[in-house]
């Protein structure tokens, strides 16, 4: 598709001009309010299963310019959502070294450090991904709200391999990991809403479930995170940086958030 970023000319301001699901409704992020939020008894927690990677499988981690992604095997899966959905990959959201508030979803006004997003496609009726990106039942994805903290020994294991992909389309393979080890320790309180895709082209396909409790990262961790990569190649003469990688809160219209939690 055609370039977008997330400020200036080609900004999230402008996505609905080349992208026009990016103007539409039900989209992501969104401010998760207590207004609006609803208790739901039947909401069950998250069951991760064939999360645990052998260290023998070598994951695909790489800087595509918007983010870093972690290529995820599709054998894992979650259950405990209307379908199974088998993982595709995951990828952060995140600040600058100065603004240290990076999060795509807000609580009650309240952005974190960093998100991540781990992106899964409803199995039961799509063969793969991309059969499945723009369709309303298509995709379900994890969020993981950051904040700056204690040390996290989970995400050092592809955090210090940052130095290998600074520049955009580089890659380098990691060994797997257990990739619940990123997850916080309650995956039964989460908010649930009806969601789109955070980056162009904004397709209305997400079943967005956003953990209630946040990880933590190091200041250092986050700060390798938030300033050694560029969107920009190696060779191009001049170099972007790549941070402030996260889209602003986008209107509910008449959407409600479902809760799994009571107080
Ligand atoms: N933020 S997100 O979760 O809505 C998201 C999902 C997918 C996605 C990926 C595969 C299949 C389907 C959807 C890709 C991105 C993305 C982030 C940075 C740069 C480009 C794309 C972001
Ligand atoms: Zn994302």
């Amino acid at each position: 598709g055609t370039k977008w970023t997330y400020a200036g000319p080609e900004g999230q301001d402008h996505w609905d001009e080349n992208y026009p699901y990016c103007g539409g409704a039900f989209q992501s992020p969104i401010n998760i309010n207590s207004e609006l939020m609803r208790f739901d008894p039947t909401l069950r927690p998250i069951n991760v299963r064939n999360y645990n990677l052998s260290p023998n499988e070598q994951l695909t981690f790489g800087n595509n310019g918007h983010s870093v992604q972690l290529s995820l095997p599709s054998k894992m899966y979650i259950s405990g959502l209307p379908h199974y959905y088998s993982a595709a990959q995951l990828h952060f959201h995140w600040g600058s070294s100065s603004k240290p508030m990076g999060s795509e979803h807000l609580v009650n006004n309240k952005q974190y450090a960093a998100e991540m997003h781990i992106v899964h496609y409803n199995s039961d009726k799509y063969p793969n991904i991309s059969m499945a990106v723009d369709k309303s039942d298509g995709l379900a994805v994890l969020g993981v709200l950051i904040e700056v903290g204690e040390f996290n020994p989970a995400f050092e294991q592809f955090l210090k391999f940052l130095n290998g992909i600074k520049y955009r389309d580089q890659k380098v393979q990691v060994p797997g990991f257990n990739i619940r080890s990123l997850l916080p320790t309650q995956l039964n309180e989460y908010y649930r809403y009806d969601g789109s895709l955070t980056t162009p082209p904004c397709y209305p396909s997400v079943l967005w479930t956003v953990f209630r409790n946040p990880v933590t990262l190091s200041h250092e961790q986050y700060m390798a995170l938030a300033t050694t990569l560029f969107s920009s190649h190696a060779q191009d003469s001049v170099s972007v940086m790549l941070n402030s990688n996260y889209r602003k809160p986008q209107p509910m219209d008449s959407r409600i958030v479902l809760v799994s939690f009571k107080e």
